[in-house]
């Protein structure tokens, strides 16, 4: 295969930012079909961004987007509650699957997918947690894994968006954002998450309505590890993630995000990313890049299935922790073989 033929399901914000990446930056691929769906109707935004890729064909079903002539892998970039049906319909074909975070919103729609790949007998799925391939945090991971700094006792995180969606749920502060930190410290750590406990303070008055913004999140891990996020979705001044590792003989962190520090006129300074896809931009285009090399060689070389539903059984939890206010502990089923 020369060139890896990729469907990409959703074509908002996200999809519409990987099909640019695929033409732009990403080679050895090129987006043969794209489809939208329920906001999307009548097909005008998946025909939009289509317009823009030669040869690309838009759909308004996302299943035959997947079966469209030419397809060999599927990148989903719907809202989380459409994931299971589209990661099911790729299965379904045995093609591999780059699909955003979170892979399901629940982990039973996260058990679905891992039976499907059983029955397939091999691993297809990759989830975007994309930080795994930013160059902070792997440099955090190698010195962690090296005893750089002992054994870790804590991750201090700091997770920050400016301003949230209109559609941002309280629950969504744990299951869309915090789920970052979930997998960042799952993979850091190499160990699972076993209870959530999560704090609320009185809201920001910057929050919508019955938006719980901010959230202090804690995390315990099966090495004795504790991580705190703060998940601060309103903001207002800009788009941030932290993270201080702390162990036995030392500290290390990263995402100051201080690439220039300009000194004039009596003050000094830099600049804040105002989102994601400024801050890791790199990140995405190496999670894509590696994907789509992984892809062509009929593999899976990043977070995987076993790594969504372990996420989505932590979400379970926090969220059940948001509403009572008790220290919640994760369930997880028995690791299959296959994410051995
Ligand atoms: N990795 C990251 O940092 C990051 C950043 C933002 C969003 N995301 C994830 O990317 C996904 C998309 O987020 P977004 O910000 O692009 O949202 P968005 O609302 O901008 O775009 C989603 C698109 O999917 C379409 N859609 C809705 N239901 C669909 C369905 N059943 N089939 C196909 N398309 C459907 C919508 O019409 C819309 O065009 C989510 O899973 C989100 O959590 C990840
Ligand atoms: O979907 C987005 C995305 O995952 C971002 O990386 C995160 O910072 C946001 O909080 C979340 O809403």
């Amino acid at each position: 295969m020369n060139t890896l033929g990729i469907a990409v399901i959703g074509t908002g914000k996200m999809g519409a930012d990987h099909v640019r990446r695929i033409g732009d930056t990403v080679g050895g691929a090129r987006v043969v079909a794209v489809a939208d769906a329920v906001a999307d109707p009548d097909g005008d935004r998946a025909k939009a961004v289509a317009a823009g890729v030669e040869g690309a064909a838009a759909f308004t079903d996302p299943a035959a987007a997947t079966a469209a002539p030419g397809v060999d892998a599927v990148l989903i970039a719907s809202p989380g509650p459409a994931h299971e049906e589209a990661i099911l319909h790729a299965l379904e074909r045995e093609l591999p699957v780059l699909c955003e975070k979170p892979l399901t919103p629940d982990p039973e729609g996260a058990l679905r997918v891992l039976e499907a790949e059983r029955r397939v007998g091999r691993r297809l799925v990759q989830v975007g947690f994309m930080r795994r391939f930013d160059a902070e945090y792997e440099r955090l991971k190698e010195l962690l894994d090296a005893g750089g700094i002992g054994r870790p006792l804590f991750l201090h995180c700091r997770h920050r968006n400016a301003s949230s969606p209109s559609f941002f749920t309280s629950d969504m502060l744990i299951s869309d954002s915090v789920v970052h930190e979930v997998d960042a410290a799952r993979w850091l750590l190499g160990q699972e998450v076993t209870a959530v406990t999560v704090l609320s303070p009185r809201p920001s008055s910057a929050a919508p309505e019955g938006l719980s913004d901010p959230r202090l999140v804690l995390l315990e891990t099966s090495g004795g590890a504790i991580v705190d996020v703060e998940i601060f979705v309103n903001c207002g001044f800009g788009y941030q993630v932290r993270c201080e590792a702390v162990g036995e003989s030392g500290s290390a962190r990263i995402g100051d995000g201080h690439a220039m520090v300009v000194e004039s006129a009596g003050r000094w300074g830099g600049e804040i990313a105002q989102d994601f896809t400024t801050r890791f931009a790199d990140a995405y285009d190496r999670q894509v890049r590696r994907w789509v090399a992984a892809a062509a060689r009929g593999r899976v070389d990043g977070p995987d299935a076993w790594d969504g539903y372990a996420a989505a059984a932590v979400s379970e939890a926090g969220l059940a922790a948001g509403r009572s206010g008790v220290r919640t502990e994760v369930r997880l089923v028995e690791r299959p073989e296959l994410y051995r």
